[in-house]
């Protein structure tokens, strides 16, 4: 079983073991860029070899680096691991010699023991031994006997679990806990959509699972591509170590509004425009607004070439234009498709009267066509369409009718929503025209109906209860071919089109039949916190699981205050005597006068004091959290309760909520609160 000094050699026979490694990356780096054969494999070898010196060089310069963090010893019970022993760590490291590695990455299929096994159901597994470190310094160990029924309350996992936050997010392999391993390890192809309250480690199994599938799936995602999308770049922020630090660097970590950003946002929509661009009939609205474009032909293709002149006449060219919509292929491959078809028939025309058709013929004739099919199938940029569509409906001629040019929104949308999205004052062109977020998303549709888009072998949504159906169909097409998982929480909706249902969430990102499943234990907030925050719950109406706290600690202080300014200064001082983050919360229209007050007082909000507006909290959390004024945070907006709700879950050790004027009607002080 061994003592912590074998435990402390088998740290420095890892430690050995990495230096091994780096110096092979090292080596294999050099010759690569001798002994390759070509230039081409020498570079390509080079690079794979240089990012892994790179990444070992991380990893063994890593200050908080330990190697392992558990270790599993199989009993004579284990068919396949009968009487071995493994240490789990973030990485793989090997053994001298070609023997078997010192560390096993926590990954692998042996490792998974290390996170579902029981006393219940040891699965082979005799002791599990989780490991408590200081830094680099491995100081202690704790041992579960499984096979004998033996599984007490970890120190180690509660001491990880209550640590105080400072900086960002950090990964939890240490202390994945059974029911977000089964998420983590969920299959590839599974579309699967996870329901947590506020701590349950949402974004944290988001982020693992993503490190998980490019460990068993490599091949397939490193073509295809993770993509991890957040609600807002703080946000990102926050989250954005985490993969970096389990190996995993190729992982786009973005916003929606930064992915589909074609155009600058220099305009903001009015909350009953936005309501509307966002509804799923835009989707129909748009679809018209395109493919209105197409008008029927008119005349026949008349192509001169030299001494002849080619004729595609009128009712082959209908034919051609009908068959190609009848396809439903992206409008800019019907043009093409239209293009071909018309090229193919001046082709046959030509080879009956005895000509040959060679490439170069073939590419003059194509661009000859190009006056024609503008008439019937014209090219479509995306913001020239948008222009069009937001500068209201044309007055309805038969050429423009045929032309597309008659009001899509017609029978769509009611005249109000119709006035809604109408410029009030429209832009003189396309390139005048200040584009708003949801003008984004729209973008984004037509530009799909022109050509696909690139696809992601995965997608993880973060915060999805708040995407709107139109921001729904952007993700679906990015995971059209692939899996999604959809990470959220229907009682922290803050959006106007926020989910209610996940089933129907499910369908709008492309896939109906995802499981929902839910987390309930919270992780991150203190259970008198959480105490506080379901009082909410009732008024919120959303159907969302009951939680527990993991955690009995914390400390939850409501204080009425007569001037807000004053009490938040207070609490601040205050808060600065423990050890990690604070984050004053407030309605945004309060953040200036705090931050001026706060500053004032001579307190430094460039360190571990911030203050950050209500609507920018989502996803983060700090050790210690300053809610002020309930109140006005609960009236500033539609779902104001909603984003109260959000407020008060950021808390890892401590909240102190303060308030000037009464707390919100729904928000009752639990009876034992100071
Ligand atoms: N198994 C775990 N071991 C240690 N810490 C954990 C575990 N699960 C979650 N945590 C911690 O709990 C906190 C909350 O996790 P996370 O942010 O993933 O929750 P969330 O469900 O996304 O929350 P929210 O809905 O409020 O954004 C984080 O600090 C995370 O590291």
């Amino acid at each position: 079983m061994g003592t912590l000094d074998d435990e402390r050699e088998h740290v420095e026979r890892c430690r050995a073991g990495l230096r091994r490694m780096l110096e092979g990356a090292r080596n294999n780096v050099i010759l690569g860029e001798t002994v390759a054969g070509d230039r081409y494999s020498a570079e390509r070898l080079g690079r794979q070899l240089k990012s892994l010196a790179k990444e070992l060089k991380e990893l063994t310069e890593e200050p908080e680096g330990p190697p392992f963090f558990g270790r599993l010893d199989f009993g004579q019970g284990s068919a396949e691991h009968r009487g071995r022993s493994y240490h789990i760590g973030r990485r793989h490291i090997s053994g001298e010699h070609g023997g078997p590695p010192v560390v096993i990455d926590w990954r692998a299929p042996v490792s998974r023991a290390f996170y579902r096994a029981g006393p219940r159901d040891p699965q082979g597994v005799a002791v599990r031994r989780r490991f408590g470190w200081s830094g680099t310094l491995l100081t202690s160990y704790e041992d579960e006997r499984l096979e004998q029924g033996e599984q007490g309350e970890s120190r180690i996992l509660a001491a990880e679990i209550e640590r105080p936050r400072v900086g960002p997010m950090r990964d939890i392999v240490a202390t994945i806990q059974p029911e977000q391993d089964d998420l983590v390890r969920a299959d590839l192809n599974a579309s699967i959509c996870v329901q947590g309250a506020p701590g349950t480690g949402k974004t944290a199994v988001g982020l693992h699972r993503a490190a998980y599938l490019l460990y068993a799936h490599r091949r397939r995602l490193e073509r295809s591509g993770v993509l991890v999308l957040g609600p807002n770049r703080a946000f990102i922020g926050y989250i954005s170590a985490v993969l970096p630090a389990l190996g995993e660097v190729d992982v786009e970590q973005t916003t929606l509004e930064r992915l589909l950003a074609t155009v600058p946002v220099t305009a903001a929509d009015s909350e009953a425009t936005a309501i509307v661009k966002h509804d799923a009939r835009m989707a129909e609205v748009l679809r018209r607004a395109v493919y209105g474009r197409i008008s029927k032909p008119v005349e026949p293709v008349v192509v001169a070439d030299g001494s002849s002149r080619w004729r595609v006449q009128e009712d082959e060219l209908r034919r051609i234009v009908d068959d190609t919509r009848r396809e439903s292929l992206p409008y800019g491959v019907g043009r093409e498709r239209v293009r071909a078809r018309v090229v193919a028939s001046i082709r046959r025309q030509a080879e009956a009267r005895g000509q040959t058709a060679n490439a170069a013929w073939l590419r003059r004739i194509g661009r000859a066509v190009t006056p024609a099919l503008d008439a019937v199938w014209p090219p479509v940029k995306p913001e020239e369409l948008l222009y069009d569509l937001l500068r209201g409906p044309t007055p309805a001629t038969t050429t423009s009718e045929e032309r597309g040019g008659r009001d899509p929104a017609k029978g769509v949308l009611t005249d109000t929503e119709r006035a809604a999205i109408t410029w009030l004052q429209p832009p003189r062109s396309v390139k005048s025209a200040s584009w708003t977020p949801a003008d984004l998303v729209l973008l984004d549709e037509i530009a799909a109906m022109i050509e696909r888009p690139r696809g992601y072998g995965h997608v993880i949504v973060d915060e999805a209860q708040d995407l709107s159906p139109m921001e729904c169909r952007a993700v679906a097409r990015r995971s059209e071919h692939g899996s999604l998982t959809v990470l959220g929480d229907l009682a922290q909706g803050t959006t106007p089109w926020a989910a209610t249902s996940w089933k129907e969430r499910m369908a709008l990102l492309g896939k109906p039949d995802g499981e929902v499943i839910a987390l309930t234990t919270g992780y991150r907030v203190p259970a008198a916190v959480v105490e506080l925050a379901n009082t909410l719950l009732g008024a919120l109406r959303v159907d969302v699981p009951a939680t527990r706290s993991y955690r009995s600690d914390g400390r939850l202080r409501l204080t009425r205050v007569t001037n807000l300014e004053t009490g938040v200064v207070a609490a601040a001082r205050e808060a600065l005597g423990f050890e990690g983050s604070i984050g004053v919360i407030a309605a945004d229209a309060a953040v200036e006068a705090l931050t001026s007050a706060l500053w004032n007082d001579g307190l430094d909000l460039a360190g571990r004091l911030s203050v950050l507006p209500a609507s920018l909290a989502k996803g983060l959390e700090y050790d210690h959290v300053i809610v002020a004024e309930p109140a006005a945070i609960a009236a500033a907006e539609r779902r104001g309760l909603n984003r109260l709700y959000v407020a008060l879950t950021r808390a890892v050790s401590r909240l102190d909520v303060v308030h000037a004027r009464p707390l919100p009607a729904p928000l009752t002080r639990p009876e034992h609160t100071a």
